[in-house]
């Protein structure tokens, strides 16, 4: 094996799953099919992620639908490790979910030409056209997680949904890092983890995530089981290669629960 890929002791509290979209994004700009998406999400494996994510929007400027199916099928090689397929389950979510079962849905609010994702869902006003989609999920044995607004009190409308867990939408805090609101902005997304654990959900988050901003999301969040990473990621990763790039996240997950 390839010193490179040798395994790393990553901390099972949070996983890290790798958000290849931005892979498919570079590979679109020609017909050559590089860089391979299925190769990246490999490697990531290989250097330590324990899950891979996509959101495949529905003009499919980055991920595609053949993308999912492909990386579904590679997943199955990879039992430890999860899948993760997200975007609006009344746009093009659904149809892959019925077929591939995903361990996870994560259920986002976006518009068919979003730029990229920029709010949560509004609970409870968009609950009525949730329940349904989210019970349909949960019986295909798909876990469903809803992205949210760091809103401690919107948790006990999801929970009430019957949805699994929530994805904090992470960008406010990713913006305010390293300024002076850095702090309110953690305690208001410590506020909203504690009421989603509360309400008996489970803590995933997501969205602008980086090397520099990860620890300190994560020892001032109690709970969070997931992190899904992309943009950044594979910035990083252009320069460092997936594995040094995929280890130097474990490690920033890492370093959050070692005594400060
Ligand atoms: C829900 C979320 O925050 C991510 O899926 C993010 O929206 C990635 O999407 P793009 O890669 O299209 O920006
Ligand atoms: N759910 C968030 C995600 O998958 C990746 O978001 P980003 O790191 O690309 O901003």
């Amino acid at each position: 094996m390839n010193p490179l890929m040798a395994p790393f002791a990553a901390d099972a509290r949070c996983a890290l799953s790798v958000n290849v979209n931005k892979v498919a994004l570079l590979r679109n700009t020609r017909h050559l099919g590089i860089p391979s998406v299925l190769r990246a999400a490999e490697l990531c494996l290989l250097a330590g992620a324990q899950g891979i994510t996509v959101h495949p929007r529905p003009d499919e400027r980055h991920i595609r639908a053949s993308d999912v199916h492909e990386l579904a099928q590679l997943m199955k090689q990879w039992p430890q490790a999860e899948f993760n397929i997200e975007g609006n389950p009344t746009h093009n979510l659904m149809e892959l979910v019925r077929t591939l079962r995903p361990h996870q849905a994560t259920f986002v609010p976006d518009s068919v030409e979003q730029f990229t994702s920029d709010h949560g869902w509004n609970l409870p006003q968009d609950g009525a056209r949730l329940a349904p989609l989210i019970a349909e999920c949960r019986q295909l044995g798909v876990r469903v997680s809803l992205f949210m607004d760091a809103l401690p009190e919107a948790m006990v409308h999801a929970a009430a949904l019957g949805a699994d867990r929530v994805e904090l939408y992470t960008e406010p805090y990713a913006a305010a890092h390293g300024g002076p609101t850095q702090a309110v902005q953690l305690a208001r997304y410590a506020a909203a983890a504690q009421a989603a654990l509360a309400a008996g959900l489970g803590v995933n988050a997501g969205h602008d995530l980086n090397r520099a901003n990860l620890t300190d999301f994560l020892r001032a969040v109690p709970g969070v089981q997931e992190v899904s990473i992309g943009h950044a990621l594979i910035a990083d990763a252009l320069e460092l290669g997936y594995a040094e790039t995929v280890r130097d996240y474990l490690r920033c997950i890492q370093n959050a629960y070692r005594p400060q």
